[in-house]
């Protein structure tokens, strides 16, 4: 159900806290935009950089015209006053009311002018005590959404791990995040240059393959941060060690982590000498950017016979093979073969 948030009577000078409230509530209980009534671009930033740190598709727009958007809002009107019915018995009729047609709550900060409960189709009491909007649309929302909301994923930059004491953020590097963790790390231009080529492929295929593209360039972008620390075969174990330190998000980790080949078995990694774990790309977008990185040598695309040529003159027979399964199942759901994608990126 989509969820609108208007909020009336909004004075910058004195409410830019509490609207500020009013705003996130309405984000993190499952709303999809707030409307305010008086222009303030300094709230509408702080909400936007909320937006951009943490995630989802929340919109702000201040300075509407509040009659209009009550005017032409076409699905159904809910007023929270501390005069209205009980919000129990309200939740289930306005469920049925908005079917899939949006829901308009509007909260008020000082005195709410009388057109407003005639206007709305339902006046909703969070208790008939006085209480603040804040609590007011936190109560609702959570009620309408039958403490759904509570478990939304937000696609974010920074995303809170919950934690019995003391706090955890993880980091879903955009690709700007992504150049200075590689320059901090001491990465030279030649891995800057293969990690780029690497992620225009990564993220081609990625796009035809419906995968998730943030976890997609971020993973191609850092997938050999471990070569500023060794050039073996452990560089991708080393990469993920670096990563982890670095709070980056475990889901791009382990595509850095996986990345080797078309992954390294846990016999072969015993033998390999390499620490206890898993270097088996799982997810699509770990199989990705393995086979990505398998057809760019340095800056240049190889096609997948010179790669599988390469392997099995190293006596790698089965790699290889893995390699051209790998290939053929990515290909299959890129609705095309993968060398296809190196023209489109060159
Ligand atoms: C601080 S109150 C202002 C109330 C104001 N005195 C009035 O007459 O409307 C700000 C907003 O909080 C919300 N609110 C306060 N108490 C409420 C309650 N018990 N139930 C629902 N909403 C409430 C209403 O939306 C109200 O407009």
């Amino acid at each position: 159900m989509n969820v609108t948030v208007l909020r009336i009577n909004h004075r910058p000078t004195r409410d830019k806290r509490i609207t500020t409230h009013v705003a996130l509530t309405a984000r993190a209980f499952g709303a999809s935009t707030i409307l305010v009534d008086q222009r303030d671009e300094e709230l509408e930033d702080t909400i936007r950089d909320t937006v951009y740190r943490f995630g989802g598709d929340f919109r702000i727009e201040s300075g509407v015209d509040p009659h209009r958007v009550m005017r032409e809002f076409s699905g159904v009107k809910v007023h929270l006053t501390m005069y209205g019915i009980p919000v129990d018995q309200a939740v289930g009729r306005i469920r049925e009311a908005a079917g899939d047609r949006g829901v308009l709550v509007v909260v008020g900060a000082s005195k709410v002018p009388r057109e407003y409960y005639e206007a709305s189709d339902f006046n909703v009491a969070v208790t008939n005590q006085p209480i603040s909007e804040v609590s007011a649309l936190a109560i609702f929302l959570d009620r309408l959404f039958e403490g759904r909301e509570m478990n939304a994923e937000f696609e974010a930059r920074m995303r809170v791990i919950p934690s019995e004491r003391g706090k955890r953020v993880v980091m879903l590097p955009d690709e700007a995040d992504c150049m200075n963790i590689l320059r901090d790390e001491g990465a030279d231009e030649r891995i800057i240059r293969h990690v780029r080529k690497v992620r225009d492929l990564a993220v081609a295929i990625g796009r035809a393959a419906g995968a998730n593209l943030r976890l997609v360039e971020a993973g191609a972008l850092l997938h050999d941060i471990g070569r500023t620390k060794t050039n073996g075969i452990d560089h991708a174990y080393a990469g993920a060690q670096i990563l982890r330190r670095r709070n980056i998000d475990e889901r791009v980790v382990r595509i850095v982590e996986r990345h080797t080949g078309a992954g390294i078995l846990p016999e072969e990694a015993r033998k390999l000498g390499l620490p206890e774990g898993n270097y088996v790309p799982e997810t699509l977008e770990e199989k990705i950017v393995a086979q990505a990185d398998n057809l760019v040598s340095g800056d240049r695309y190889i096609g997948l016979s010179t790669v599988l040529e390469m392997y099995r003159k190293k006596g790698l027979q089965e790699p290889a093979e893995r390699i051209e399964r790998l290939h053929r199942e990515l290909s299959e759901k890129a609705g095309t073969d993968l060398e296809a994608f190196f023209q489109e990126d060159q």
